[in-house]
């Protein structure tokens, strides 16, 4: 097993990434490559699934051409997504009928309002554990359907398919030959019964979207195919499928029913396992399956936040106010305090536990003395604050009270944010080694479908902390600052213009 090794597909909101992985988990190679994003609309945001996938074949050749090896080397490829991003396409064609609509994007909220107002609300939540929201899937395919130049005919004859990004990237793998998703994906989608495990035919009925456009549903570890002849230089079985979100949980070895951890990349996910028990919850948490494995699926607890990384993102490309996500660590500590500026990054509405899907950006507390690092700080501290947020929820529903929060993601390279959450939340922060779980994530599932790893015993004892960051602030002063981010959220969710 020495020359074998697993590679993992991430294909994130803004980066596709393919990471080799040995037999102790470590990182072989990283190769990663970012793509377009469109903003066609104010709050709508685009991929272009061609591009996609584009991407994710040239990172995989390039992962393995740096590490020295073949394809024949591989003993399994596992792939992890940027859930709910939706993409319908032409079954004989291949070609997508319209830009992917990537789960931040708003342009079903009109959709969502008119479900709401007729009462399904319910409903939906009772049978797949979300809520009506423009986030997630269904929607997005009934407004492909109903926007784009006779799709929905194309559909009700059978002839268009529907898939997130997994099941697009396995249709590209396998030559077109299959259609599948797994358990967590699916979970996102809407149209999901996450208790009966089965899509719901009534909720297709009210989205108003065709059966025969939806994917076989798969456990999230074990072999659904191989890769078609000529996509890569050997057939390589694909055995290990999750959401991003799932498979940071699974990565980050979170196997205990109250294990946590919080992913800080585009967005900024919290996932709770709850075992074999779906959770529902009181205060806008989302009930969702957190693996299909051994034969059962298990179920987490998340609370979702729409806008992290990209929030430090837009420092750098909307406002030009830093070169480098990087950066922003500098200037942000070149003050020691916002001196009470509030950013609440709320540019495609709000998720936990607001679930606002008008709300909008705004900043509170705006001097003459306001600079540049004050700003950053406060968009920084703008995570931490939307962590607390859904820490206080998930606490409530779960009714357990957390120690410790295992954090990964590409937005926990900054100190000081890692300081700033365990302050503001009075809980210690633990960074493992391996800091792309997500990838790591999908290779454990797709390793353990091959024999690779023997279990979760095994993969657990791989865990190791790297950093831990314990809260250096007094109560009283977490109170006050923490008040004042209550009032930007509720002075912002009051502008509707
Ligand atoms: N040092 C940093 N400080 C703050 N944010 C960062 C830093 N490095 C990366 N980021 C943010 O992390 C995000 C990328 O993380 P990643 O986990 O790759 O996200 P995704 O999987 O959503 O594409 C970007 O939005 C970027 O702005
Ligand atoms: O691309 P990420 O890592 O921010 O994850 C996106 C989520 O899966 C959206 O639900």
């Amino acid at each position: 097993m020495s020359n074998q090794y697993i590679l993992a597909i991430d294909q994130g909101t803004t980066s596709s990434r393919a990471i080799l992985f040995d037999h102790k988990g470590h990182i072989v190679t990283i190769a990663q490559q970012e793509f377009t994003q469109y903003f066609p609309q104010p709050g709508w945001v685009e991929h272009d699934a061609e591009e996609i996938w584009e991407s994710v074949h040239s990172v995989l050749n390039q992962a393995m051409k740096e590490a020295g090896i073949t394809a024949s080397q591989i003993a399994a490829l596992g792939i992890t997504n940027q859930r709910e991003t939706t993409v319908v396409w032409d079954r004989h064609t291949g070609k997508p009928v319209h830009s992917a609509i990537v789960w931040q994007s708003r342009q079903t909220s009109a959709i969502c309002d008119e479900l709401v107002a007729q009462g399904w609300n319910d409903l939906f939540r009772s049978k797949t554990g979300l809520l009506i929201d423009a986030y997630f899937s269904g929607t997005k395919v009934k407004w492909i359907l109903d926007h784009v130049e006779g799709a929905r005919e194309k559909a009700e004859r059978g002839d268009l398919l529907f898939g997130t990004i997994d099941t697009w990237l396995i249709w590209k793998l396998t030559g077109g030959q299959v259609h599948v998703t797994d358990y967590t994906n699916a979970s996102r989608t809407l149209m999901y019964n996450i208790y009966e495990l089965k899509w719901d035919e009534e909720l297709l009925d009210i989205l108003t979207v065709p059966a025969s456009m939806l994917p076989e549903v798969r456990p999230s570890s074990g072999v659904v195919a191989k890769t078609a002849k000529g996509v890569l230089d050997a057939e390589i079985p694909i055995a290990g499928i999750a959401g991003d979100q799932q498979a940071a949980l699974f990565g980050q070895a979170c196997f205990e029913q109250g294990m946590a951890k919080n992913t800080y990349g585009t967005g900024c996910f919290m996932l709770m396992n709850t075992g074999e028990k779906a959770v529902p919850s009181k205060h806008g948490l989302l009930t969702t399956i957190a693996w299909g494995l051994d034969g059962k699926v298990e179920y987490a607890l998340e609370g979702s936040i729409f806008i992290a990384g990209s929030a430090v993102q837009w420092l750098r490309d909307g406002l030009k106010m830093i070169k480098t996500a990087a950066e922003s660590e500098a200037l942000a500590t070149q003050v020691d305090s916002t001196d009470g500026v509030y950013v609440v990054p709320a540019f495609v509405g709000l998720g936990t536990p607001y679930w606002d899907q008008d709300a909008r950006g705004a900043v509170f507390g705006l001097t003459r003395g306001t600079t540049d690092a004050h700003f950053t700080r406060a968009t920084l501290e703008s995570l931490a604050y939307q962590t607390k947020d859904v820490l206080a929820v998930m606490e409530q529903d779960s009714e357990i009270q957390l120690k410790k929060l295992r954090v990964d993601g590409g937005a926990t390279a900054n100190r000081f944010l890692m300081q700033f959450q365990s302050d503001i939340l009075g809980v210690p922060v633990e960074q493992p080694t391996v800091l792309e779980t997500t990838a790591l994530g999908a290779a454990y599932l797709a390793g353990l479908a091959v024999g690779y790893w023997a279990d979760k015993n095994e993969i657990a004892r791989h865990w190791h902390r790297d950093e831990i960051f314990v809260s250096q602030m007094d109560d009283k002063e977490r109170k006050k600052l923490y008040n004042g981010w209550v009032q930007a959220v509720e002075a912002t969710r009051a502008f509707k213009p």
